[in-house]
């Protein structure tokens, strides 16, 4: 199989219970909630995306042949040292993509998997870190991981049913949008409602980060 990646890069998670890890990011192309393409989004089932994903002509991106391959490219991102190698898989949305012989091909260079995904398609076995992010308006298969992250506000959301999923933790996220600081009034009262639930700020966002 064949993976088409829009950007590959270095940084440090921005958001979740990881954030400040030092992590290499694979955003691949592609999503099954939007086209990416502005003339849609008003249309589309995932209206608030903040992320290009569309093509393969990113910094680092590109159409990567194999697993090794790409598991290669990474390890190149991240540099000398093999200890705590931590690698986030993206999009887009990564589910379309990620198959067995990338998580083997990427521990096999020692690094720990985070995966981000929408959750409307059941994840890959053998992910280490777990980060599903419900999107009103589609149905969740994936209801078990590791941290359950919803950006607020989106009316129409069912937190009860979420709240009783098989998650570790419950984030939720401030919509970065035109109404933003609205956003961030609303989900702090969230979690003043809800204290299973904990903020998560885009980090990387503030700090000047990609
Ligand atoms: C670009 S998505 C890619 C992964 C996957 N498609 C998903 O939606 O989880 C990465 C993360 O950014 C979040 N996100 C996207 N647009 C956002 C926005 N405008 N404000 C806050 N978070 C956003 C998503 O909910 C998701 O948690
Ligand atoms: N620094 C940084 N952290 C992130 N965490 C999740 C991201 C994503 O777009 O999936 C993201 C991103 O785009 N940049
Ligand atoms: S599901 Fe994820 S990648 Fe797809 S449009 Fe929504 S936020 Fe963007
Ligand atoms: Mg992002």
């Amino acid at each position: 199989m064949s993976y088409a990646v829009k950007e590959m890069f270095l940084t440090l998670q921005g958001e979740g219970v990881h954030a400040g890890r030092r992590a290499v990011f694979v955003r691949f192309a592609g999503c099954n909630l939007w086209t990416g393409r502005e003339q849609d989004r008003a249309t589309a089932v995932c209206k608030f995306c903040d992320t290009d994903f569309v093509g393969t002509d990113g910094e680092g991106g590109g159409r990567f042949a194999s697993a090794d391959a790409l598991a290669d490219a990474a390890a190149t991102f991240w540099g000398a040292g093999e200890t705590l190698r931590y690698v986030i898989l993206t999009g887009g949305e990564p589910m379309l993509q990620i198959d067995a012989a990338l998580i083997d091909a990427l521990h096999a260079r020692g690094f720990e998997i985070g995966v981000e995904s929408n959750g409307t398609i059941a994840a890959a076995p053998g992910v280490d870190w777990l980060c599903i992010s419900p999107k009103a308006g589609s149905t969740v298969v994936q209801r078990s991981g590791n941290e359950l992250k919803l950006v607020w506000p989106q009316p129409g959301s069912d937190v009860d049913a979420m709240q009783g999923w098989a998650f570790d933790h419950f984030l939720i996220q401030p919509m970065d949008c035109d109404e933003g600081v609205a956003a961030r009034d609303a989900a702090i009262a969230f979690v003043m409602e809800r204290p299973q639930w904990r903020l998560t700020l885009q980090a990387h966002k503030t700090l000047g980060l990609r």
